[in-house]
């Protein structure tokens, strides 16, 4: 896997979405590094399809800009061999079956017919594909949009919450396909809502809350960005934290009486209590999830 930012497959500038006169999608500015798999995360109603939209060429910006391999997203799809899109809904008529939807996008975009078998297979609804596809499961409307995506074989794929509705087997399935499309020099940009799911699949992460950009950058960064400290829990819970107090450290409650210190760590805190005579009950080191960065950035907010 590579680690350098070599050149950009997406950028985004000062990209402005209102719907009224509420700015969805707020002067965000993003770069998508090619050979990359990104995952752009927010809590619900952050704007994330609003702005996969407009990179997309499905939404028109209030300002700003999308470029795809630096040519500016206009109002026309872009060429389904260069950037590949999924986002609910896929627009596949619940009459039809998977493959003649898939037959009838690839005779727009120009592709030869083959490529409808070839999608099939590769996200596994070859059997199912002449069923209709208002009786499909969610999972197979997923597969069926990444089928769609996938028609081009396209260098830049953007995929709106394709980890909705999969089973675990289906999500590493998916996992597997995506990670060997950034081997093999491809770009992913994918949505979510769930950083910790999503966090074996990503290189780099963009998260956004109410449609502005809180972070940017690669997913080892932020895993320890959160809160880490050591959690305690003992009778003498406020003498206890005076003396952290007068030693440079910070306290926090914890559910259930614990108490969160930061600013020291475990020997140095047990030294302190024992200097004290203060019996601790538990102690024990809190390193951050990746959930709890993800609070810690969007502050847990949706709308
Ligand atoms: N066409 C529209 N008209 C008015 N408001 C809209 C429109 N489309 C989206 N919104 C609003 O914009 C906000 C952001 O929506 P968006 O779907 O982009 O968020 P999201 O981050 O993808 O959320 P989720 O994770 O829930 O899918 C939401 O509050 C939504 O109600």
């Amino acid at each position: 896997m590579t680690t350098s930012r070599t050149s950009a497959a997406i950028r985004v500038e000062g990209l402005t979405k209102r719907y009224g006169r509420r700015a969805v999608v707020d002067d965000l500015s993003f770069t998508v590094g090619s050979g990359r798999v990104t995952g752009f995360f927010g809590p619900n109603g952050a704007g994330k399809t609003t702005a996969l939209k407009a990179v997309a060429g499905l939404a028109r910006p209030t300002a700003g800009r999308a470029f795809v391999q630096g040519t500016p997203v206009t109002a026309m799809r872009p060429d389904a061999r260069i950037l590949g899109v999924h986002i609910e809904p896929c627009g596949a008529h619940p009459g039809r079956s998977a493959r003649a939807h898939l037959r009838s996008l690839a005779a727009l975009a120009g592709l030869p017919r083959r490529r409808v078998a070839e999608v099939l297979d590769l996200v596994g609804l070859a059997a199912a594909a002449r069923g209709r596809v208002g009786k499909y499961s969610m999972g197979m409307r997923q597969r069926l949009g990444l089928a769609a995506a996938l028609l081009g074989d396209p260098e830049i794929l953007v995929l709106d919450e394709p980890v909705n509705g999969l089973d675990p087997q289906g999500i590493r399935w998916l996992r597997t396909l995506l990670r060997e499309r950034a081997a093999n020099g491809g770009t992913v940009l994918l949505s979510s809502h769930m950083l910790s799911e999503a966090a074996q699949t990503v290189d780099d992460v963009i998260v956004i809350d109410q449609g502005r950009l809180v972070h940017e950058g690669p997913i080892r960064d932020l895993a320890g960005s959160g809160h880490t400290g050591v959690v305690v829990r003992t009778a003498e819970a406020e003498r206890l934290a005076r003396l952290v107090d007068a030693a440079g450290g910070r306290v926090r409650p914890e559910d259930a009486g614990g108490l969160l210190v930061e600013g020291l760590d475990v020997a140095e805190l047990a030294r302190l209590a024992h200097g004290a005579g203060i019996l601790l009950e538990e102690i024990a080191p809190r390193t951050a999830s990746l959930e709890d960065a993800f609070f810690g950035l969007t502050g847990g907010t949706s709308r």
